[in-house]
């Protein structure tokens, strides 16, 4: 079977920067990725890769099977849902949640259309899936940021993605809330028509156990890669932050703080 995703050898340079050095990457189909690295490790810039936003300097990327430079890409990106937090804003403050939601099946911010019954029962049912059904027929701007993430999540979902990045997603989220949203997630990955995902943080206890498999990105580099119960020690993480730290794990997610000195 085709890899979902497949990064060769892939380097980007701007100016004297050269931001992502050989990059090998492969996502399999039905694997969930979680993508960790630290502020400036260049998660985003591989992303915007992997969604053609950016060219590689060398080497080449295969995304469903189609490789970039042979591909419309306007079209493969609808494959392709990206969630992050930036999105928030953009989004038309007064809407109707489920209008936010249901919006995501045709690309636009707002809707002009007539609502199909089979939108609105789908837009219900990815809303139940995400814990924020009771927020049906809300001012999207009186949700908290929690309950905006998860607007955004099923809005993504609407459209049907291959793979959906799930990029920070508990930014500016409490504890509780990022547990909820966690939960949703992880009650996603029970649905049978969930995509790839691709979830990205700074926080290795973010990781949940159906994210199988880790990328370890730093300085523009793949420091590690593979299964994320063997990745996520305190041996492989000392190395990877280069500082000492103590990795605990608590229901299959592994809680990390540096050693005090
Ligand atoms: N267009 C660009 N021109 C020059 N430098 C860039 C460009 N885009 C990103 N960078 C630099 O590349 C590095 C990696 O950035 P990137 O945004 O990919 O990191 P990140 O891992 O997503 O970081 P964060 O977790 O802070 O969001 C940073 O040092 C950033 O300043």
């Amino acid at each position: 079977m085709q890899p979902v995703i497949e990064n060769r050898n892939v380097s980007w340079r701007t100016g004297a920067n050269e931001l992502l050095r050989e990059i090998d990457w492969t996502v399999r189909q039905g694997e969930h990725w979680a993508l960790l690295g630290l502020n400036g490790s260049g998660k985003t810039t591989l992303l915007n890769i992997v969604t053609g936003y950016i060219w590689p300097t060398s080497g080449s990327v295969s995304v469903l099977g189609r490789r970039f430079g042979e591909v419309d890409l306007r079209e493969l990106r609808r494959s392709i849902g990206w969630v992050s937090s930036s999105l928030q804003e953009k989004l038309y403050a007064s809407d109707r949640t489920q209008h936010v939601v249901i919006s995501g099946k045709y690309a636009t911010i707002g809707l002009y259309e007539k609502l199909l019954e089979e939108d609105v029962n789908r837009a219900e049912s990815l809303m139940r899936t995400l814990g924020c059904l009771h927020l049906w027929d809300r001012e999207y701007r009186s949700c908290s940021q929690g309950e905006k993430q998860k607007l955004l999540i099923a809005r993504a979902l609407m459209a049907d993605p291959r793979i959906l990045i799930l990029d920070e997603p508990t930014n500016g989220l409490d504890l509780f809330s990022r547990e909820r949203l966690l939960g949703s997630i992880e009650e996603l990955t029970r649905r049978p028509d969930t995509p790839t995902l691709i979830y990205v943080t700074h926080h290795s206890e973010e990781i949940l156990p159906v994210f199988g498999r880790t990328l370890l990105l730093r300085r523009g580099e793949v420091a590690d890669a593979g299964d994320t119960a063997e990745l996520l020690r305190a041996e492989t993480l000392t190395r990877f932050f280069e500082a000492p730290v103590i990795a605990e794990t608590h229901d299959g997610r592994v809680y990390v703080r540096p050693v005090s000195r």
